[in-house]
């Protein structure tokens, strides 16, 4: 399988190729520059000497459309400029942006400042969250890979609220991340002196992952009402703890939220089911396809307490990516995700 990553150069792309890399399937990775045509990609990142001492290429449809797959891993703003050109082309295209994430685009306008994709190629993406869709997946013209703290929230809630078990007019949702959550260009909110020793809340009531996370609540669980949702900002690398707190439904008891969950991710390969809360935390799925999940009922006040951790680049980014090409191309869903957590 001959495989292109435009946004090579970027955290989720480096994911792509370090992944990518040991996949059976893959026979040659193609890697695409927008700013840094003709340099050789093992100068840049020097960890990939030997390995990936290739020339970075430019974005040019003529030799996209050879590849079997092309992936974006870009800004907002940009895969919506370059796949609609390449749909039909022949390769399979997977987006780890939020570009093709919204179907009203008026939201994405609101929540992203940009402007949306066109309407045709939106209509033909399909959200890419790969417990949920994958029968939409197999035949989707574009992957809309979704966004990584919709994919922590998004497998802890399904299934609470498609069993009714949980209040859906009362998600309150606390979402942490690592700082490599903002990609590679440095910014003062990711500077070393501001986030080191420092928990700082960010963009409050105006994620652009508040619309994604309600559109697909909405889509897999029939449910329709705003949510609460923070995201906070913590001292470490990789990694995302959202914490949902949310009433239960009358009579539900703790072993119904347990079996709901146990029971829809029974066959799935990625999503592990934790009962003891000790043994929780981001280092447990830190390098891995894994997005841990813990829920308590807390009968005090009938509130469940619902966790997930995912590696955001890899459940959250490229791992999820490349667990939708392999539901496109007919593979077993863990071919080249057989990735051990890095626990210490
Ligand atoms: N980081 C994360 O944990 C996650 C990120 N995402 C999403 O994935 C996407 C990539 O994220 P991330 O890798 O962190 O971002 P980075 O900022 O680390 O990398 C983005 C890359 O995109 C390329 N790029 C920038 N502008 C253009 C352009 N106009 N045309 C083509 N390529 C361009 C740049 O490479 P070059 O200059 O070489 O072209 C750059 O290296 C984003 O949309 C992000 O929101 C989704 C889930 C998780
Ligand atoms: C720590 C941090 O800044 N994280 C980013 C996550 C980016 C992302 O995944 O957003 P889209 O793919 O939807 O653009 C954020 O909160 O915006």
């Amino acid at each position: 399988m001959k495989v292109g990553i435009i946004g090579a150069t970027g955290y989720g792309g480096l994911e792509l190729i370090r992944i990518l890399h040991n996949h059976p399937s893959v026979s040659n990775i193609d890697l695409f520059t927008s700013s840094d045509e003709g340099s050789i990609f093992s100068d840049k990142y020097t960890h990939l000497l030997n390995i990936y001492d290739q020339d970075l290429l430019k974005i040019d449809n003529s030799r996209l459309k050879e590849l079997d797959v092309v992936f974006t891993s870009t800004p907002s703003g940009v895969s919506s400029t370059l796949l609609p050109s390449l749909i039909g082309l022949g390769p399979k295209l997977i987006d780890l942006s939020g570009d093709f994430r919204l179907k009203d685009l008026a939201e994405y306008e609101r929540w992203y400042k940009k402007t949306p994709a066109p309407a045709e190629a939106v209509e033909q993406s399909v959200y890419g969250l790969t417990e949920w869709n994958t029968e939409a997946i197999k035949d989707a013209a574009i992957i809309a890979n979704p966004g990584c703290y919709p994919t922590a929230v998004l497998l802890s809630l399904l299934p609470l609220l498609k069993n009714n078990l949980i209040d859906a007019n009362n998600i309150v949702i606390d979402a942490k991340s690592g700082v490599s959550g903002a990609g590679n260009k440095p910014s003062q909110m990711t500077h070393f002196s501001e986030t080191n020793e420092n928990t700082a809340i960010y963009k409050i009531h105006e994620h652009q992952h508040i619309p994604e996370i309600e559109q697909a609540i909405g889509m897999f669980a029939k449910h329709h009402s705003p949510i609460t949702f923070t995201t906070t900002l913590v001292p470490m690398t990789r990694g995302i703890l959202a914490t949902s707190y949310v009433p239960v439904t009358t009579g539900t008891t703790e072993k119904q939220l347990v079996e709901a969950l146990e029971e829809k991710y029974a066959d799935q390969p990625f999503v592990r089911i934790i009962k003891d809360a000790a043994k929780f935390g981001t280092n447990q799925v830190r390098g891995s396809n894994y997005c841990d999940i813990h829920v308590r009922l807390d009968p005090r006040t009938n509130r469940a307490t619902i966790v997930s951790a995912i590696d955001n680049l890899v459940k959250g980014a490229a791992g999820q990516a490349i667990q939708n090409m392999n539901v496109q191309f007919g593979l077993d869903q863990t071919t080249g995700l057989r990735l051990v957590p890095l626990f210490i």
